[in-house]
């Protein structure tokens, strides 16, 4: 959050701001070889957002409870929930922009916002045709509890224009296993080693992923043609994670951000946080396809991050 002078910190805002818009324009995206995502009718454009601000003219409210210049967290909501009804774009991004916009147009002794909104994932129900077909319905959809993307941006009033300080775009709390094809071995061996080497684990990971790009626009206005959906990251590191035999999940992560620079040059960074979770083998299998039990893994979880930029497609490793 922006920092007043003297280098104090000052923020209030609204959080789990429910917003079940219809019909937002539809968007469409360019296919890629590893999904086959190619854009959503918006038909359902849900969200959760959370919405603050700052300014210096707020200083009096927290140092002498003077309410003259608060602009209650209430109207905050329902200034969010009615401007979502008249945004006419197709992105999460570009909802985030037209309200951060609109709110520092309206109030002009605010200096700062920052928003971020997970989307609310609905997928339509699939039914029959009629002829022996099925087609997903265009009236009818199921609320989904699968990983979704989000977005994070920070505007700050400079001068008499308003400017996008920080934005970044996210898909979080992937879970995905892969029952055979990953190893760990050859790490350091001491007096604290305690592991023994692995040359084909069943492998779970957690893993988040959030990425920036080289131009907000991309990101704001999804008829650039340049938008990069959560939905096609996520294939990516489905598909980087079943073709790839890993040594790591280090290695594996970066193989991810290699696959998704090189897919989307509009994106100048790319993020990971991944967990191992990887679970305890209690009846190890005869061969890599055959029974074998496991139980959740014991605390406490490795992890790993990563920041990824276009300089490393730059560098020649054995990347694909
Ligand atoms: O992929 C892994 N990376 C590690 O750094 C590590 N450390 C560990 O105990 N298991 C694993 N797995």
């Amino acid at each position: 959050m922006l920092k007043l002078r003297g280098g104090r910190t000052l923020y209030y805002g609204k959080g789990d701001v429910l917003s079940y818009r219809t019909f937002a324009s539809p968007l469409a995206v360019s296919a890629i070889p590893e999904s086959t995502y190619t854009g959503c009718s918006n038909v359902i454009f849900a969200h959760n957002i959370k919405f603050s601000v700052s300014g210096e003219s707020l200083l009096p409210s927290f140092t002498e409870g003077d309410n003259a210049l608060v602009v209650a967290t209430d109207s905050m909501k329902n200034f969010i929930l009615r401007q979502t009804a008249e945004y006419e774009g197709n992105t999460t991004e570009g909802l985030l922009a037209f309200i951060s916009e609109k709110f520092l147009e309206r109030y002009p002794h605010l200096d700062a916002v920052e928003i971020s909104a997970d989307r609310i994932p609905f997928d339509a129900v699939v039914v029959s045709g009629g002829e022996g077909g099925f087609a997903p319905s265009e009236v009818v959809y199921r609320r989904s509890r699968n990983e979704h993307g989000s977005a994070t941006m920070k505007w700050q009033r400079i001068g008499d224009s308003t400017e996008l300080v920080f934005h970044e775009s996210a898909l979080s709390h992937i879970q995905l296993i892969k029952v055979h094809g990953s190893s760990f071995f050859g790490f350091v061996r001491d007096e604290y080693t305690t592991l023994p080497e692995s040359f084909d684990r069943p492998l779970f990971i957690f893993l988040s992923i959030s990425w920036t790009y080289e131009d907000a626009s991309n990101a704001i206005n999804g008829d650039r043609g340049r938008y990069v959906p959560a939905e096609q990251v996520h294939d990516i590191a489905h598909t980087v994670f079943h073709e790839a035999n890993t040594p790591s999940i280090q290695h594996l992560i970066y193989k991810m951000g290699h696959r998704i620079l090189k897919l989307f040059p509009q994106l100048a960074e790319v993020r990971f946080e991944s967990n191992n979770r990887t679970w305890e083998t209690v009846v190890e299998p005869a061969a890599p396809d055959s029974a074998g039990v496991y139980t959740e893994p014991r605390p406490p979880y490795g992890f790993q991050g990563f920041t990824m930029t276009r300089d490393d497609l730059q560098e020649q490793r054995s990347e694909t």
